[in-house]
């Protein structure tokens, strides 16, 4: 099977109550640890490449890589660019044959947010590609830019209505009170769910997107600082609000900083378990176990996604 679009895939997610899994990708065994997962537990997948990970891995290499995951696999997987900044990187993956692209003009004024998706839109579904927006702003570190919490917006359930309906994106981006990184919450976690269910009225049938939804799973942060990492504090989204969302119209869930903490504890701890241990192959090994090991657990435990192929 080649790579997919997302369409089928959110229809049937949607109609489900349940949300497919958007993993980031940087390496070989990043890719590998989730494909195995998802061939395991049977489950749609998105591999999502950011720009930085199209400049730390090279494009051609993720794209290969990505190939060869589809050609051995054989599972539904769609390639997705992860918060596309201008219409040339859009564009650059479009004609590379990425199925789907986000464009991320949250940083924009409404109407310019709307001119910049809807050119995107114009140029991805003539080639038969699907398209993610996103309005309103996440707190914390995103696009290299450090947004205060002060700042960050929520999505405005009547614009969300008027930017879906104005630009043609397949699927929406919203704010409800996730963030990216491994900090998203000072005291006790809240998700605006009233403003999710106001948005999904507005939008009946139309899937939505959550950025920043890592768990942050304090078992692999008590790793990393048992073996010499220095993260206190970290706090993710509670899974039950993910598995709350994802009954709620919400059919795309992001996770990056859970398998960065995965890979970076079971290293962590390897380096200090085998202090005369040298072979890249045995450290990256155990990472690629840790990172499937984490996949699958959300595939069946908290996306609802597993069994869905
Ligand atoms: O939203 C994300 C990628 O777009 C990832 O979010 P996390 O940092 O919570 O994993
Ligand atoms: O949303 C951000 C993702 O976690 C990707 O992060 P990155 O830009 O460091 O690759
Ligand atoms: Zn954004
Ligand atoms: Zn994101």
């Amino acid at each position: 099977m080649p790579l997919v679009t997302s369409r089928e895939m959110f229809k049937k997610a949607y109609e489900g109550g349940y949300a497919i899994g958007a993993f980031n990708v940087n390496n070989m065994e990043i890719i590998q640890g989730i494909v195995e997962a998802a061939r395991e537990e049977k489950a749609p997948l998105i591999l999502q490449v950011s720009a930085g990970a199209r400049k730390y891995a090279r494009p051609i290499y993720l794209k290969k890589l990505v190939e060869a995951a589809v050609e051995d696999t054989g599972i539904p997987i769609v390639l997705h660019l992860d918060h596309g900044e201008d219409f040339e990187i859009c564009k650059a993956c479009i004609d590379d044959g990425f199925t789907s692209v986000m464009i991320d003009g949250s940083r924009l004024p409404f109407e310019e947010n709307i001119a910049l998706t809807r050119r995107v839109v114009e140029y991805a579904h003539e080639r038969g590609v699907v398209v993610e927006g996103e309005l309103g702003r996440l707190a914390g570190v995103e696009d290299n830019v450090k947004v205060s919490d002060r700042e960050a917006t929520f999505t405005d359930p009547d614009q969300a209505l008027e930017f879906v309906e104005r630009t043609g994106v397949d699927s929406l981006a919203v704010a409800i009170g996730t963030s990216h990184g491994a900090y998203k919450f000072k005291g006790e976690a809240y998700l605006d769910f009233e403003r999710l269910k106001k948005i999904t009225e507005k939008l009946p049938g139309f899937p939505l997107v959550l950025h920043g939804a890592s768990s942050v799973l304090p078992e692999y942060v008590e790793i990393c600082n048992r073996y010499g990492g220095n993260i206190p504090g970290a706090q993710g989204v509670p899974e039950d609000m993910l598995r709350k969302a994802a009954s709620m119209g919400v059919c795309k869930i992001n996770i990056d900083t859970d398998l960065r903490l995965a890979m970076t504890a079971t290293i962590r701890r390897y380096f200090s378990e085998n202090p005369s241990e040298f072979d890249p192959r045995k450290y990256l090994g155990e990472a690629r176990e840790a990172i499937k090991k984490i996949v699958r657990h959300k595939m069946r435990n908290v996306l609802g996604c597993s069994g869905k192929i």
